[in-house]
């Protein structure tokens, strides 16, 4: 037999440059953001054994482990506190302290390396006395609106203390509109950026974070806050919703079991840089399965990236981000 005309599509295809005229967008290292633990223990690096490879940091440890990444073309990371012998309250307090480990990194961070991009996660559930993302009522319910304020007071003291990005992850209603109040009313509007978590769902693939921030529940869960998996017409709207309420960037969570959502928000958005968090579940999953014999961790950790970046990503967060600085 012969094939048709319309058949064949592998000449366009079979040398690496016309690949990469085919591909949307090909990889490159400013596409990776790296999440970073880092904890109150100034001096430790203790790694994370749900998250191999990852390690939570301390402040002074910070130089030695990012100056190298940045040498090999590291461009942005993204914090997460892990503090481990504060006093956990229902409002979160230790989120903001001036001595807290988040702070002290930006700080520290902003003096080591100018050209770094830093931004901050917002959320309350590694501060509160019961691992929920927010503020609740007598009841154990989200009290909606001290929720946002309290986060806003959060995602400020970060832009305050340099900060150039804050990233709430909370999934709060009305917080996107308070941070970027707060960001105008003190003078920071035009200098911190705000990446909503947009569509966050209520995913199985948080675990290894959670062990990792120490950020689980003490009771119940939070599909009352994160979105339901299949309710793509809620994300649709969270994702309208939050560019009305000023975010600059739109983030969709997790990456891989929601590529269609990601779409959606390329179509919607079209107007704005979209980031994909591919998160610990998913990189333990890859991880896991490369350790089994599947597959090859390389290979799968390209694939699963591009297929991100097909879906409509310009921005990774990513646990694979050192690696990509040396693959790329
Ligand atoms: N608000 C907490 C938060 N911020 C980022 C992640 C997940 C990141 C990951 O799994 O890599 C979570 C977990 C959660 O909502 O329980
Ligand atoms: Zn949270
Ligand atoms: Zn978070």
């Amino acid at each position: 037999m012969t094939l048709d005309i319309s058949s064949v599509l592998q000449g366009g295809y079979n040398h690496p440059l016309s690949r990469q005229w085919q591909s949307r967008r090909g990889l490159d290292k400013s596409m990776f953001m790296y999440p970073i633990f880092i904890t109150d223990d100034p001096t430790t690096c203790v790694e994370i054994s749900s998250l191999p490879g990852q390690c939570r940091w301390g402040v002074d440890r910070l130089e030695g482990f990012i100056g190298p990444l940045v040498k090999k073309g590291l461009k942005s990371v993204i914090l997460f506190g892990v503090p481990l012998t504060c006093e956990k309250d229902g409002r979160g307090n230790p989120a903001d302290d001036p001595q807290g480990p988040v702070i002290l990194a930006i700080r520290k961070l902003r003096e080591l390396f100018p050209t770094l991009f830093i931004a901050t996660d917002v959320c309350l559930c590694e501060y509160t006395s019961h691992g929920h993302c927010g503020i609740l009522h007598e009841d154990g319910t989200i009290n909606a609106v001290p929720s946002a304020e309290r986060i806003a007071e959060v995602a400020l003291a970060y832009a305050q203390a340099g900060a150039h990005c804050v990233a709430p992850s909370d999934m709060m209603d009305g917080r996107v509109k308070a941070i970027k109040r707060k960001l105008i009313d003190n003078g920071l509007g035009n200098k911190c950026l705000l990446m909503s978590y947009s569509a966050k769902f209520a995913s199985g693939l948080y675990g290894p974070f959670r062990d990792a921030a120490g950020s689980a529940p003490s009771f119940g869960d939070r599909k009352c806050y994160q979105l339901p998996p299949s309710a793509k017409g809620l994300a649709r709207r969270a994702i309208q919703r939050d560019t009305v309420e000023g975010a600059d960037i739109i983030m969709v969570k997790p990456a891989l079991p929601y590529l269609d959502v990601l779409a959606d928000a390329a179509q919607l958005a079209p107007d704005y840089p979209l980031a994909a968090y591919q998160v610990s579940g998913e990189y333990a999953m890859i991880v896991a399965g490369a350790r089994a014999g599947v597959y090859d961790l390389r290979v799968m950790a390209f694939e699963t990236t591009e297929s991100i970046v097909r879906a409509g990503a310009t921005l990774i967060l990513s646990y694979f981000t050192p690696q990509f600085l040396d693959w790329l």
